[in-house]
């Protein structure tokens, strides 16, 4: 006997796919250009000067492709260069979020880090995808709703710096 085929509408999940795969020039998503909102991108750094892109990968004066970032809509025009200061984190693979993995000496303060974090998420209603082997703790910021990299990513990835400072990271040698 055949299994049987149901058919379904697209989810809002599958158009948002879908969405993504469109590009970035069309919406719901928005682009901050160079010509838009700032100006030298020399000042900046990769973070931001992949976000001041404002077509598809590009080749950058190196000679490689240089991804644009995925900015959620209606973002304050301060983003890319608050984006620009967090030199640690890296762009996610989707392009619509950033990422950073933190090195803590032992697995109780890597604990303490993410309940410290855990807290700011619920205050600010704003939530990460995160992983915790034993003393690193990788986080990815990204906004749901709408879908793409929010002021909100940058002001907790900004508190994650500023707590993994506090908490103390592992010395590197
Ligand atoms: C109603 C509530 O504020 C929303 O559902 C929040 C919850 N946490 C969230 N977290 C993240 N990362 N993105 C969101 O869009 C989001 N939305």
């Amino acid at each position: 006997m055949r299994a049987p085929v149901f058919r379904v509408k697209p989810s809002n999940l599958v158009r948002s796919v879908l969405a993504s795969q469109l590009g970035p020039r069309r919406p719901p998503f928005a682009t901050i250009t160079r010509s838009g909102h700032l100006g030298n991108i020399g000042h900046f750094s990769t973070l931001t000067s992949q976000a001041m892109s404002s077509s598809s990968p590009r080749p950058n004066s190196a000679g490689g492709e240089v991804p644009e970032i995925i900015f959620s809509a209606n973002q304050p025009a301060e983003l890319p260069e608050r984006l620009s200061k967090l030199t640690a984190w890296t762009l996610s693979t989707s392009r619509m979020g950033i990422t950073r993995q933190f090195t803590f000496p032992t697995f109780a303060a890597a604990w303490r880090f993410m309940s410290l974090v855990a807290d700011e998420c619920e205050a600010r209603r704003h939530h990460p995808a995160w992983s915790n082997m034993y003393n690193e703790v990788t986080i990815e910021w990204t906004t749901h709703r709408p879908k793409g990299l929010s002021i909100k990513d940058v002001e907790m990835a900004e508190f994650c710096d500023r707590t993994a400072e506090e908490v103390g990271l592992k010395v590197q040698n």
